[in-house]
């Protein structure tokens, strides 16, 4: 019997727990998911401040100001970024500001240093006073208290990522620290018997190892580290007593290769005594043969990591990270959405769906030169053999997603594709 990936997905999702919340301060926890709301301690702008380089003002002093009739005012000081200081401007008079720095409370308006002239030769600023060579309304180049965040409004909520933006803003709202959820241990395992290091002379039979590099790079594109990369034996017994060890220490494992039905598929022979852990097959092509669960720690018996089995050839490995191990791992870190943007691109040319499945195709994706905002996928493989097409995987920079019931794709189609990177 095959499932769908939605009931696969979901199986898996239901069987998430989120890891625990401790306090970062902002640099550590780029990345981490928030456990709580995070409001703005103070406004922001702190205070009313300049946009430019210039002149603090009254805007009332400069209404008939032109540059055939400037106006002049009297300088009376400077004001730089980190001043503290609130010089008097009386009508008539103006302070040099600088960009940031706080508008003294007598000024209403500022008058960039190039609509002015000044009072030394060669010189653009005046030392004892300028003349204005246009009018400026109230409010002119301020940056309002307040005006882009009010002291107290939310400016993140549980469950959203840490992004740079997101730190930056907290951080200029007063913030220091937040309190995240852990970023997930991970033990990566290839399993394999004619696996070699990437280099070694090859035998017949033999190939070089690409598949925990794969899965280990996709971990670190989602902020994940992976702790342990493993080879295993072909020891079906000594990779179960491996797994239960692992199953207490660590929040996931990622198998790859043995799952399938063959007379020496390691990993689905090691699993099949494990009660949380189910062997499935999903109607997606590529990553037909899942299992996936929580393992039992040898100690407890309590569920402990979860274990994604994934298939070993190369892209059904990759297309599975993508559509089970990427939600689960975002999901145990309290992402509230785990899922992809899904984006409308149009395909480049025909090719063959795969009948009764999900088709997952690697694809590049690109804007459409000939619509603008439009974008165009191609297929970086051969849409008839798939799963073992990691050279033209390499090229990949998403997935086509081809619907069950849709069949082949002819030229010209939108379909829906998900952007891994740029
Ligand atoms: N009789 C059947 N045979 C197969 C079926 C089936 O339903 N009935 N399913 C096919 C599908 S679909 C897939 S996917 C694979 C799943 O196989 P395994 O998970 O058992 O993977 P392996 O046999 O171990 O390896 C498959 C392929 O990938 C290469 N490989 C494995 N690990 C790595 C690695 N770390 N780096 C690079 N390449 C790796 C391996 O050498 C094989 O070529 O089964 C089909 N067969
Ligand atoms: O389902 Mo397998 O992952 O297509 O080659």
């Amino acid at each position: 019997m095959r499932i769908t990936v939605e009931e696969h997905l979901r199986w898996i999702l239901e069987r998430v727990e989120p890891l625990p919340i401790g306090e970062l301060p902002l640099s550590l926890a780029l990345g981490r998911t928030l456990a709580e709301e995070v409001c703005a301690r103070h406004s922001l702008p702190l205070w009313d401040n300049s946009a430019m380089d210039g002149y603090a003002v009254r805007a009332a002093d400069l209404a008939t100001a032109s540059a055939d009739a400037p106006v002049r005012l009297a300088v009376r000081g400077e004001v730089l970024a980190g001043s503290a200081a609130d010089p008097a401007i009386p009508s008539g008079s103006a302070v040099r500001i600088m960009t940031g720095a706080p508008l003294p409370a007598q000024a209403d308006a500022v008058v960039p240093v190039e609509q002015t002239r000044g009072d030394r030769e060669g010189r653009p600023w005046a030392e004892e006073s300028v003349q204005v060579l246009a009018a400026v309304p109230v409010g002119a180049n301020v940056r309002r208290r307040g005006e882009d965040t009010a002291a107290g409004a939310v400016l993140a909520t549980a469950g959203a990522m840490l992004t740079a933006g997101r730190a930056a803003a907290l951080a200029a709202a007063g913030v220091a620290g937040v309190r995240v959820h852990a970023s997930p241990r991970v033990v990566v395992i290839a399993t394999g018997s004619e696996l070699r290091a990437p280099g070694e002379t090859l035998a017949r039979g033999q190939i070089p190892e690409s598949n925990s590099l794969l899965i280990a790079g996709l971990l670190r594109e989602l902020g994940i580290e992976t702790e342990r990369v493993d080879h295993t034996s072909d020891d079906p017994s000594a990779l179960a007593e491996e797994l239960r060890m692992l199953a207490g220490t660590c929040d996931a494992v990622i198998t790859t290769g043995g799952v399938g039905p063959g007379t020496h598929d390691v990993v689905r022979i090691a699993l099949e005594r494990e009660p949380g852990v189910r062997a499935v097959r999903v109607a997606v092509r590529p990553g037909q043969p899942q299992c996936v669960g929580r393992l039992r720690p040898a100690a407890t018996g309590a569920p402990g990591a979860f274990i994604f089995a994934l298939p070993g050839n190369p892209v059904s490995a990759a297309a599975s990270f993508e559509l089970f191990v990427r939600p689960a791992l975002l999901a145990m870190q309290g992402r509230r959405d785990v899922h992809r943007l899904r984006l409308t691109a149009r395909a480049s040319r025909d090719w063959r769906g795969a009948p009764d499945r999900l088709q997952v195709l690697p694809v590049v994706i690109s804007n459409d030169d000939a619509v603008p905002g439009a974008l165009v996928c191609t297929p970086a493989v051969n849409p008839r053999g798939v799963s073992h097409a990691v050279g033209g995987h390499g090229a990949a920079n998403g997935y086509a997603l081809v619907e069950v019931e849709r069949g082949d794709v002819r030229a010209g189609e939108p379909v829906t594709v998900v952007v891994m990177s740029p």
